[in-house]
């Protein structure tokens, strides 16, 4: 065969969420960059469509006289991803997605976090399920950001919400994935999108997450207390890009057992 007539390789036909289809599947988050241009940079270095705000924590207009995020991240090319930051039940967390609702003139898509306690910022997983019941009926589409037990994953896609966002390892400890027995047992079950959100320290956590069938990754201490943000938001937009890839390719099985790489049959001498 000439090389001319190779096969094309079918693009990844992107990340659906709540019905809108997204070319990256890399959600970053806003927090933590040294100031809005080193935001913008790193988002538009990561290639991410999303971008997750903090709506307790950053102006996005509640201040007309302080810089917004918004000048930096604009909607006109983010999908904005208001999310419940610094929320510990659900009826803070609600009332803050109520908030973002009205400054965001009625955006729908939203990060849902409610958060244990202080140490951990493990989620509270019965204070989470009991807000997404409260959001979904109030016609809000909502992503979550849940402890990676099927159970619960279970429970709030049985509620109705529309991805679930199961973390690697803490919020900002960076140690990776932990278990990734239970991302395989969520990522199996769920007939909507799973992404691993939080504790990603690197560009082959990200791959792993992917390569494991996620169907995306969201990410923010990673990229932002990185040496270097921009080079590090590039490196995590590739490591997704291989990761899918690899994906879709299927790893081959491991096996405690060598397999020579020429084969044997038809040699010469
Ligand atoms: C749930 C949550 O708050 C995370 O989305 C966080 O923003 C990202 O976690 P990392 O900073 O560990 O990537």
């Amino acid at each position: 065969m000439n090389m001319n007539d190779a096969p094309a390789l079918t693009a990844d036909a992107g990340l659906t969420i709540a019905g809108k289809t997204y070319n990256s599947r890399l959600l970053v988050g806003s927090g933590k960059y040294k100031d809005l241009d080193e935001t913008r940079l790193a988002t538009e270095a990561s290639g991410a469509d999303i971008i997750t705000v903090a709506i307790r924590r950053v102006n996005i207009g509640q201040d007309p006289n302080a810089p917004s995020l918004l000048d930096a991240v604009p909607p006109s090319r983010y999908t904005i991803l208001p999310n419940t930051a610094g929320c510990y039940n659900a009826e803070d967390a609600v009332y803050t997605l109520q908030l973002a609702r009205e400054l965001l003139n009625g955006h729908k898509l939203v990060k849902l976090e409610v958060l244990g306690d202080e140490k951990t910022l493990f989620p509270n997983m019965p204070e989470t399920l009991k807000a997404a019941e409260t959001l979904v009926k109030d016609g809000f589409d909502v992503m979550v950001y849940c402890s990676d037990d099927p159970i619960q994953a279970r429970m709030l896609e049985d509620i109705g919400v529309v991805a679930v966002m199961p973390l690697a390892s803490l919020i900002g400890s960076g140690m990776g994935i932990l278990n990734p027995w239970n991302l395989s047992l969520i990522i199996e079950q769920s007939k909507i999108p799973v992404l691993v959100d939080a504790g990603v320290g690197t560009a082959s956590d990200a791959a792993i997450a992917m390569e494991l069938g996620c169907d995306g990754v969201l990410m923010n201490t990673a990229i932002a207390g990185a040496r270097d943000p921009l080079r590090m938001a590039r490196a995590m937009k590739l490591a997704v890009e291989a990761g899918r890839e690899a994906f879709l390719a299927g790893r081959i099985p491991k096996r405690f057992a060598a397999s020579p790489s020429s084969p044997m049959a038809g040699r010469v001498v």
